[in-house]
C-alpha cells in the first residue's frame, strides 16, 4: 500500500545540502513506496504551520528535514492535535543533537531507508507552558546562547560557531534564583542554569545526562548551583566526560512534572530554540510520537 508523507524541509539548514539532493531523496522514498509531497520553509515558525496543516491535510507520515530547530518546530505544531502522523527525520543540521540521540544516520540515503522500513518507536515529549520538545529545556547562564547564532554564520562555521558565542558569554556569568517544585523535589536556591532533559545528547555533550531515555516517561532534571568562573569550568570539562553527576554542585533528579518560578528575569531554550521566559511548568506527554528509527537499535550507519 502506498502511503503519503509530506517532507518539510529548511532549504537553510546546516550546508543547504538538502538544495542539491532532494530530488534523489523524492526517487528514494518513491521507489520505497512512500508518495512525498514537499514544503519549503521560509523562515522562521514556517513549519511549525506546515506541520499542522500536514495532519490536516490527513498525510500518513510527516518528514521533518533540517536541524533541531526544524524538527522542534515540526514537533510544535503536531503534539496538541489528536491524529499524530508518523514522524520521519533527516537531519541536516549543524548539530542534530535529537537525530543523534535516537542513532537516525547522517547519510541522507539510510535515513530514507529507515522510514521506508517503517519500524517507529514511541518517543516522550515534554510540554513548557504552551509549548513542546523533545530534546532538551534549559534556563540560564549560557543556556541562551544557541539561539543567538545566526543561521548564517552557523552554515558557515558549523559547530564551531557555538563554542565561539560560548567563550564570549563566560565572563557574563551570573547566578539566577529560581523556586523550584516537582513530585518529590523542592527548592529555593541560586542557580547558574537549570536543564530539563529528555535525551542524554545534548550541544555535543554525549553524556550530560546518562541516565535520560526517550520513552521512560520521565525528565531528567539536572542544576548546577552557584559557583565561580573557574568551578563552572572545571564542571563543564567534566560535563563532558560524562564526570559531573556526583559534584557537590550538581543537583540530580528525575521526575514528570516540575514549576520553576524566579523573581529574575530567566529567558527559556527549548530544543536549543527561545521558548519565552519564566514561569514555567513542564509536563512529560509519554509516548506521545511515534519515530522512525533503525529496529536493530541504533544505526551502524551512524557518522554523526
Ligand atoms: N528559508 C529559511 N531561511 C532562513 N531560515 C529559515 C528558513 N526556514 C526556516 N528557517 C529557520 O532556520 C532555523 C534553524 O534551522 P535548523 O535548525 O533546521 O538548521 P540549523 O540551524 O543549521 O541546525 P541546528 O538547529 O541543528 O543547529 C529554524 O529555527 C527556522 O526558523
Amino acid at each position: 500500500m502506498v502511503r503519503r508523507a509530506r517532507l518539510i524541509y529548511n532549504p537553510s539548514s546546516g550546508r543547504e545540502e538538502i538544495k542539491r539532493r532532494l530530488p534523489e531523496i523524492l526517487q528514494r522514498l518513491e521507489q520505497g513506496g512512500i508518495e512525498t509531497s514537499c514544503h519549503a520553509t521560509i523562515g522562521e515558525g514556517d513549519a511549525t504551520l506546515a506541520a499542522a496543516e500536514a495532519i490536516e491535510r490527513g498525510f500518513d507520515i510527516i518528514i521533518a528535514a533540517g536541524g533541531d530547530g526544524t524538527l522542534y518546530e515540526v514537533i510544535n505544531g503536531m503534539a496538541d492535535k489528536e491524529y499524530r502522523p508518523q514522524l520521519g527525520i533527516l537531519p541536516l543540521g549543524t548539530t542534530n543533537d535529537f537525530a543523534r540521540a535516537l542513532g537516525i544516520p547522517k547519510a541522507l540515503e539510510y535515513a530514507c531507508d529507515l522510514i521506508i522500513q517503517g519500524y517507529t518507536q514511541p518517543i516522550d515529549v515534554g510540554k513548557a507552558n504552551n509549548k513542546y520538545f523533545i530534546n532538551i529545556a534549559g534556563g540560564g547562564s549560557l543556556t541562551e546562547l544557541t539561539y543567538e547564532v545566526p543561521s548564517k554564520l552557523k552554515t558557515m562555521i558549523g559547530q564551531l560557531a557555538y563554542y565561539m558565542k560560548g567563550l564570549e558569554k563566560l565572563p557574563r556569568l551570573r547566578p539566577i534564583e529560581i523556586y523550584l517544585t516537582a513530585e518529590e523535589v523542592q527548592l529555593h536556591e541560586e542557580v547558574m542554569l537549570f536543564l530539563i532533559a529528555n535525551s542524554n545528547s545534548v550541544g555535543g555533550f554525549e553524556k550530560l545526562a546518562p541516565d535520560a531515555s526517550l520513552n521512560d516517561g520521565m525528565f531528567d532534571v539536572l542544576i548546577l548551583k552557584k559557583c565561580n568562573l573557574a568551578e563552572f569550568i572545571r564542571i563543564a570539562g567534566m560535563a563532558l566526560r560524562g564526570e559531573h553527576m556526583n559534584d557537590p554542585h550538581v543537583i540530580y533528579f528525575q521526575t514528570k512534572h516540575v514549576q520553576i518560578t524566579t523573581t529574575d528575569y530567566v529567558q527559556l531554550n527549548l530544543d536549543g530554540e527561545f521558548g519565552g521566559v519564566l514561569p514555567c511548568t513542564f509536563e512529560m506527554l509519554p509516548s506521545h510520537l511515534q519515530i522512525f528509527v533503525d529496529e536493530n537499535g541504533k544505526s551502524t550507519y551512524t557518522t554523526h
